[in-house]
């Protein structure tokens, strides 16, 4: 299993990388960045575990190495937010960064499972899809939007309000939607954990709003405590560990692994056809990608597990509605910035 991290030496790929270099699953690890990869490495190849790290640098061969045979690619390269910008705001620097990343992926590793961090998750994960369609090599089953971190937060900041009566480690919240401000849509009125429910019809109406908008905008919590320094690191390197552990685990061949992501809907992933429907029938705006809670299989995404859409109570899906209609605008501006329009 070989892993390769571009944007290792930042905030978020520094401690992922350290996970990854710690997980049993992961055999080989490449670290690529523009800079201190050779240092990252080194650093990390004294750790006593079985995964070997490589470091590369932007030279010549340096994708080649990093890129070749990776069966995951995780992307936390670019820029992060400093306080009063929105992740929209990032777009035109990140865009750029992204699609030629996504250049040398498809170039040499057209089959890996591609995890874009980089924000705005809801354009940069289009534009790795356009850049991999104009090379024919685009599989909507193996590209994946990382929007872990709003189901993490949402466990914790329930957790919280509940002063630990709820134990967030045995919490799965599902979110919906997008990855930033409106398009993040919590959903807390269903879930498998009935004592999760029971406590949050006990909130009020300010209470339940107020949650939901924790998580909506939880980034910026951590954007405006690190006082111009970056936004989240060490929380989103755990999240991205998630998925990517999961993804692992589900290509070595163990079954029933959902997890949420931000994914295509024009493949022939089983429940695409659900998704758009209900989008239709409900009269919200059509969008090409969405994250929802998917099952994960050996190539990749197996099926949308689209039934948590038929159980979201009138205010989700006021808030859904809301999501669908920004989402389309960010998906859209990612999908021009490669066709050129
Ligand atoms: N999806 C999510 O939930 C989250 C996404 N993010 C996003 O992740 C991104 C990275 O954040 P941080 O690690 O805090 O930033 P950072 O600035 O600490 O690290 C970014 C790294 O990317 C590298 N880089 C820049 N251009 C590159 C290129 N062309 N090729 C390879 N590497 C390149 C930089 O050298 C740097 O080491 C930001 O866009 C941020 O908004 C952050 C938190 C959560
Ligand atoms: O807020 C940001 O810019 C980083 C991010 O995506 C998050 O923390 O959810």
């Amino acid at each position: 299993m070989k892993v390769a991290v571009v944007g290792a030496a930042g905030g978020i790929g520094q401690p992922l990388s350290l996970l990854l270099k710690l997980s049993p699953l992961v055999d080989e690890l490449s670290l690529y960045d523009l800079f201190h990869t050779p240092g990252i490495s080194a650093d990390l190849n004294h750790i006593d575990t079985g995964a070997k790290v490589a470091g590369y640098l932007a030279d010549e061969n340096g994708f080649e190495g990093a890129l070749s045979n990776a069966d995951l690619v995780i992307i936390p390269a670019g820029v992060p937010r400093k306080p009063g910008m929105t992740r929209d705001d990032l777009f035109n620097l990140n865009g750029g960064i992204i699609s030629n990343i996504a250049e040398n992926c498809a170039r040499y590793c057209p089959n890996a499972n591609i995890l874009v961090i980089s924000n705005p998750v809801n354009s940069t994960v289009a534009i790795v899809a356009e850049v991999f369609k104009k090379h024919g090599v685009f599989n909507p089953r193996r590209l994946f939007g990382v929007t872990t971190l709003d189901l993490v937060r949402s466990n914790s900041f329930i957790s919280q309000l509940s002063k630990d009566k709820l134990k967030s480690n045995e919490l799965n919240v599902q979110v919906i939607g997008g990855h930033s401000g409106e398009t993040i849509v919590p959903i807390f009125s269903h879930n498998s954990n009935k004592s999760l429910v029971e406590f949050y019809n006990s909130l009020n109406s300010e209470q339940r709003d107020t949650l939901i908008h924790r998580v909506q905008f939880g980034g910026d919590e951590v954007v405006a405590a690190k006082k111009g320094t970056g936004s989240a690191t060490l929380s989103m390197a755990y999240s991205g560990f998630r998925l990517a552990e999961n993804i692992i685990k589900a290509i070595n061949g163990e079954e029933n692994i959902i997890e949420s992501s931000f994914i295509n809907l024009n493949g022939d992933i089983q429940g695409s056809r659900e998704v758009k429907n209900y989008i239709n029938t409900k009269g919200f705006t059509e969008v090409e990608y969405i994250s929802l809670p998917v099952k994960l299989g050996p190539r990749g995404v197996e099926s949308i597990e689209y039934d948590i859409l038929n159980n979201i109570n009138s205010n989700e899906e006021e808030l859904l509605s809301v999501a669908l209609s920004q989402l389309s605008n960010n998906i859209s501006k990612g999908v021009n910035f490669v066709r050129g329009a």
